[in-house]
């Protein structure tokens, strides 16, 4: 299945017709530019091209009032002078004759978008519009916006899709108001609340009784940047703690940057800290992305350092929920340079190209983990999977808001220009070459290569480099012989002559023992090795950091750790999905961006347990590192997992996992003892501000 591109020159027809210093950059050009990259790429030729269309007043009124739109409908027949009279009434946006036909289609392009989606027409795709939409209110045009483009989209799909639950991503620097006013005491379903906090289980009983009954609901998330109250559009209900009313509590998460400059390190500590532990503690049908790129480098709203490529690895780690049902709706974005590179890392991603290796992580920044800290402890009650987090923190950044606010009535905001002349410079992002072969295979004769795979044939002699141990009468050939096998596909793997790898050995304890039993070092320099499953002797660990061996199972190994051998271990194994996630997201992907290895090794040992939904997800999440070279090494005897495994590697998108129960209360404590323990050698899995200078 494809990827969705909507796009229509007709809504670069409308500009700022007069001077207002607030509104002068939301120009055409910023269109424009975002298409002819995608075109000049060769990416926009890769896409499904849907076409836009006008969205009906009916469609309109499911976020806006009649008044409202009634007034709108009349800008088109006004002078210049009434225009400007009209746009005084609202702020920081402008009128023109063009934009009420423009915001049609802006907001009917997110509508087709989610037709094609939802239909299955396409699996994801984009709407490069304007005007924007996120600012938008019930009756109020704002921020550039005139209709809420993707507050529409949520109630059409829940209306004309029956889609129950919408998770709304809005990773544009500025805090969506509009979106969260619109959906923050959703669910409107009264006992929906209650629902959340009994287990997932007979959660279900509940449903099937009360099906009849729509339950359904929007979580919004946005993080943006605030500054404790001092950025606009300066509001109150922008922090951490407007968590949604009512029953629509848990379901609204702002993430307030309080500090410009943030890098790709605070971006993906707080994707993997809050956002994804939510995200799939909800459960989408449907993911909405509020795409607006001022928060790249150089744009001179964000005056954020995170370079274009981390929209590859944001958009990735939301491709595989909701079964990979993904509308992206661009925003904001006004630098004409990491705009249209931003929108061709995201479109590049949402066709299922290789990502780029995420580029010199390091620690999340004190300002960053004040707010994880602020945002995580405000949700704890809400969400199971974070239900350790840790208190709010003793410097409590709400006071600072104050004293600034106060501070800051006096003082007037920097014009925008001086701003921009702070820009920094960044590089090109790293080319993503899709690979030849893009998963190949090493099966034994009996058993049937499935499809997409390509049967991989290396020569039958012996790989030099274990020539050596030939010599040295080393034991078993067909153990070496695999070995051999297994070397020759990781170098075709490191030329990017394959992509992904499945192979299916006798004895998996051995291939690994051989495989990694001082794996040359001219062969691969990082490599993560991923055990889901216990495995009796480790005794090829190192600790020089050439290897990084995480495992999942329900083996206690109280010893042996060390920074580079990190045993997780479930009470109830693999099986416990609840757990299983959450060592996933708070531990194993936070880990693996900041020790970002050449080549990833994921071991699956008979008897874990973990369910094959359970397993696609975590295939799906490690296609993000090593630039989608993941090996994945499993038994002969559980060939019955193939398929499905194949089909991840493939990057097909992971089924929801449905069956979450809540994380179990000892599991999820020795997960955060063993968080705690590590997040002195690993900046990554820090949540909390303590002890950061
Ligand atoms: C959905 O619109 C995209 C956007 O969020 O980027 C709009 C930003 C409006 C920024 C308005 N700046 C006013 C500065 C001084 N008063
Ligand atoms: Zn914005």
């Amino acid at each position: 299945m494809g990827t969705a591109l909507i796009y229509d020159e007709e809504m670069t027809k409308y500009k700022l017709l007069w001077v207002d210093p607030a509104c002068k950059i939301e120009v055409p050009e910023r269109l424009t530019v975002s298409y002819e990259a995608l075109v000049r790429s060769g990416l926009s030729d890769r896409c499904v091209s849907i076409p836009p269309r006008e969205a009906t007043d009916a469609e309109i009124l499911l976020a806006h009032s009649e008044e409202y739109l009634e007034a709108v409908k009349k800008t088109p027949y006004m002078t210049l002078e009434d225009l400007k009279e009209f746009t005084l009434q609202y702020g920081d946006v402008y009128f023109h004759p063009n934009i009420y036909h423009c915001a049609k289609l802006a907001a009917g392009s997110a509508l087709q978008l989610v037709d094609s989606v939802m239909t299955g027409k396409v699996r994801n795709g984009i709407a490069l519009v304007r005007p924007p939409g996120h600012h938008s209110m019930r009756s109020a045009a704002n921020g550039f916006c005139v209709f809420n483009n993707v507050a529409i989209a949520a109630q059409y799909a829940k209306q004309k899709h029956g889609v129950k639950r919408v998770l709304i991503v809005d990773w544009d620097i500025h805090h969506g108001q509009g979106v969260q006013y619109c959906f923050e005491d959703d669910p409107r379903f009264n006992s929906s609340y209650s629902l959340r906090t009994c287990s997932r289980l007979n959660r279900l009983n509940i449903l099937l009784i009360i099906f009849i009954l729509v339950f359904y609901s929007v979580l919004y998330y946005s993080w943006h940047r605030y500054e404790h109250q001092k950025f606009w559009p300066n509001l109150r209900e922008s922090d951490y703690d407007s968590v949604g009313k009512g029953n629509g509590a848990g379901f609204n998460v702002n993430v307030p940057w309080n500090k410009v400059g943030m890098e790709n390190s605070d971006y993906l500590s707080i994707f993997c800290h809050v956002l994804l532990p939510v995200a799939y503690e909800f459960c989408p049908d449907l993911v909405l992305v509020c795409a607006g790129f001022d928060s790249a480098i150089g744009d001179p709203e964000g005056e954020m350092c995170a370079t274009p490529d981390i929209f590859a690895h944001l958009t990735h780690l939301l491709m595989n929920l909701a079964g990979g049902k993904l509308c992206a709706v661009l925003e904001g974005g006004y630098n004409l340079t990491s705009l249209p590179q931003s929108v061709c890392q995201t479109v590049q991603t949402l066709l299922g190209d290789p990502l780029p290796q995420p580029a010199g992580l390091r620690s999340p920044c004190k300002s960053a983990l004040e707010s994880l800290q602020c945002v995580r402890s405000a949700h704890r009650r809400y969400w199971s999977f974070l239900k350790h987090a840790a208190n709010q923190p003793s410097t409590d950044i709400s006071t600072k808001r104050i004293k600034l606010a106060n501070e800051e009535e006096g003082k007037t905001e920097m014009a925008v220009e001086e701003r921009a002349a702070e820009i920094k410079e960044w590089p090109e992002p790293p080319e993503r070459p899709s690979p030849p072969v893009r998963c190949a295979s090493l099966l034994p004769e009996d058993v049937a290569c499935p499809d997409g795979l390509k049967l991989f044939s290396s020569s039958k002699d012996l790989h030099p480099l274990l020539a050596s141990k030939l010599q040295n009468g080393a034991d078993d050939q067909d153990a070496l012989i695999t070995v051999s096998r297994l070397y020759a596909m990781i170098e075709k793997m490191l030329t990017n002559e394959i992509g992904s790898g499945l192979v299916l050995i006798s004895d998996i304890s051995a291939a690994m023992m051989g495989a990694l039993q001082d794996l040359p070092s001219d062969l691969v320099d990082r490599v993560l090795v991923v055990c889901v499953g216990k495995e009796k002797d480790l005794n090829y660990l190192t600790t020089d950091g050439k290897m990084l061996f995480v495992q999942i199972s329900d083996e206690d190994k109280e010893k042996e750790k060390n920074k580079y051998f990190i045993p997780v271990s479930l009470k109830k194994g693999c099986s416990d999905t609840a757990g299983f996630i959450q060592a996933v997201l708070g531990l194993l992907l936070p880990l693996a961006y900041e020790y970002d290895p050449t080549l990833v090794l994921l071991v699956r040992t008979p008897g874990s347990g973990v369910d094959d939904s359970m397993w696609q997800q975590l295939i799906g999440l490690l296609l993000g590192f090593a630039k989608g070279h993941t090996l994945v090494l499993m038994q002969t005897n559980e060939k019955v997992h193939v398929g499905p495994t194949a089909s991840a590697l493939l990057g097909r998108p992971a089924p929801p996992l449905l069956e979450l129960q809540t994380l179990d209360q000892e599991d999820g404590e020795a997960l955060e003892r063993l968080r705690e323990r590590l997040q002195t050698d690993w900046k990554m899995l820090q949540t909390t501000s303590e002890g950061t200078e």
